[in-house]
């Protein structure tokens, strides 16, 4: 791009040395520097990018955007002084790619929980009438059908932009966005014009981050607030209208509302609802009439999501019939109330809830056809050094299962001792165990297990490591607990070591 018109979008302090004519990329990780390129460096929580200039100067850095004095070789590097790094980025990256989330519907999905759920929902829906899509959150970059790892749920905003553009690039026509609420307060977002907001709900969790409900309410606020003031354009946000938090979403957004829901008027409502083992189906009221849904994913919060999900596609101006018949075939997202594959005699399901709320609904998506001799057993297990408030609220909810065992996800640098008995004091029984090993915890799941009961190994969904210190160690939940029941349930089992 031509380095002229690039910097001409940001404010700058001074120039040192001679800017080259164009310039190839734009980084703000040293490591991804490109010959030719942009370096911006930005203050991190963890590192400073301004001392990594040497490294991407040797990567080939042609031009620094610094907020600090940096020592470089100005006969061969330019530096761009600004005031603020993290505005010049913001202002950046979209001119770089040329905007590209003008080219697309850009759908963003925020709430506690339900993000990843609704966005899988939205993308595979319109996959299956044909149209090229992309979706970006916790489980990575799908660019239509092409998985790509991703760091956060909400990335930086290069990265966004980038993923983005690269969408745009592909001929996608939509792309499908979740909103973190950390995204949204450190401005990851800047530069994405979002034509459609949706809000699932919200409910405890991250208060390490944001100190109170209020000020992470208000955070999710951001993106409803964000979609701006241009009343001219065709924009929509789509509300849970059994959420408190949702009249506040609707005072801080200008564009129409549709509301969707269960238990109260809703343009999008559910009714007649039947929860089973391989799936859910139910009637929905939609302001162009009724339809019978079926669906294979199960609980009652994936109605929620299916509702947000249709409403969604409905304001892109998707036919109904089309949004039933996607909503047929979408699978469970990875990790989310997912089922194991086995024909031994056990029920098990891999869950990514790890907050109070999403503990709760994962065992009522259970509950209704448990049988009274079936026992359900369910294991959870919270961060260390995070926030700590939420444990023993999500153990009280877990206490709804007939037995509990209480274990870590991604300990980090806190011994298992404090997040144990933080959980422990939530506990509302003693049908419990607490095992900070969670591969130790997964297989006294199954040790307790008789023929004929489920398990719910909740908190890791799609992730397949263990944080222990600062290391990412492999683990999963099924391979451990399938390797124990084949051992325990299997007639004529073989050791293989
Ligand atoms: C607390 C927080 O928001 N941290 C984010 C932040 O990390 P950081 O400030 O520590 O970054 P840093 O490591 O200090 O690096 C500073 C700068 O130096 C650069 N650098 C670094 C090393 C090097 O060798 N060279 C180099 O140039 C980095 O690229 C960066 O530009 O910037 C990183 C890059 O954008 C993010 O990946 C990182 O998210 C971390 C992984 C994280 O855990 N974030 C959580 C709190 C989060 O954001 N979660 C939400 C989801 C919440 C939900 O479950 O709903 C999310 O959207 O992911
Ligand atoms: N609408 C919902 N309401 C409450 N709980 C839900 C809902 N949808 C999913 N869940 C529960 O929350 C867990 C996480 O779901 P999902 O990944 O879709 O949410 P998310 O908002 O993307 O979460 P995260 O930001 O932590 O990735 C699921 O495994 C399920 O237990």
């Amino acid at each position: 791009m031509d380095t002229e018109k690039l910097f001409s979008i940001i404010p700058i302090k001074n120039i040192k040395g001679v800017l080259p004519k164009s310039v190839t990329d734009i980084a703000v990780d040293s490591r991804a520097v490109s010959a030719g390129g942009v370096f911006v460096c930005i203050e991190g929580f963890t590192v400073d990018g301004h001392s990594f200039v040497q490294k991407a100067v040797d990567q080939g850095a042609r031009v620094i955007v610094a907020s600090k004095p940096v020592a470089v070789d100005l006969e061969k590097v330019a530096v761009v002084y600004v005031k603020n790094t993290d505005r010049a980025i913001a202002l950046l990256a979209p001119h770089f790619y040329q905007y590209p989330s003008k080219r697309m519907t850009m759908i963003g999905v925020t709430g506690t929980n339900g993000k990843t759920s609704v966005s899988n929902m939205i993308h595979t829906i319109l996959q299956h009438t044909g149209e090229r899509s992309a979706v970006t959150g916790t489980i990575g970059f799908n660019l239509d059908g092409t998985l790509m790892e991703t760091e956060n749920t909400t990335t930086d905003v290069l990265t966004t932009q980038k993923m983005i553009h690269q969408a745009a690039e592909a001929d996608c026509s939509t792309m499908t966005m979740e909103v973190s609420s950390h995204g949204l307060v450190e401005g990851r977002l800047a530069g994405t014009e979002f034509d459609i907001a949706v809000f699932t709900n919200l409910t405890h969790d991250h208060l390490d981050f944001h100190g109170t409900m209020d000020n992470y309410g208000h955070a999710k606020g951001l993106l409803f607030a964000q979609l701006g003031q241009d009343l001219s354009q065709r924009k929509f946000v789509v509300l849970n209208a059994d959420e408190p938090w949702s009249e506040r979403m609707e005072k801080m957004t200008s564009y129409p509302v549709l509301s969707y829901g269960i238990r109260r008027e809703a343009d999008f409502r559910a009714r007649d609802i039947v929860l089973s083992p391989d799936g859910t189906s139910f009637k929905m009221e939609t302001p162009v009439g009724d339809f019978t849904v079926r669906m294979n994913v199960i609980g009652e919060f994936n109605v929620y999501n299916a509702l947000a999900a249709t409403a969604a596609l409905f304001a892109k101006g998707m036919e109904m019939e089309d949004i039933i018949n996607g909503l047929s075939v979408i699978p469970a997202a990875k990790g989310r109330m997912e089922k194991v594959e086995t024909d031994l005699p056990l029920t098990i399901y891999v869950d990514y809830a790890h907050s109070p709320d999403a503990i709760e609904k994962a065992i009522n998506a259970v509950l209704p056809y448990k049988k009274a001799e079936q026992k359900l057993i369910f294991v959870i297990g919270t961060g260390g050094n995070r926030d700590r408030k939420k444990r023993p609220i999500m153990a009280e909810k877990a206490s709804i299962a007939d037995y509990v065992i209480l274990t870590t996800d991604d300990p980090r640098d806190e011994p298992y001792e404090s997040i144990l008995s933080e959980l422990e004091a939530g506990m509302a029984h003693k049908r419990y165990a607490a095992i900070g090993d969670r591969a130790e915890a997964v297989k006294h799941a199954v040790s307790v297990a008789d023929a004929g009961d489920i398990i719910i190994f909740a908190g890791k969904g799609h992730e397949d490591f263990q944080i222990v210190g600062h290391e990412k160690l492999p683990h999963s939940d099924a391979a451990i607990a399938l390797e124990e029941a084949e051992r325990k349930f299997r007639k004529g089992f073989i050791e293989t070591e």
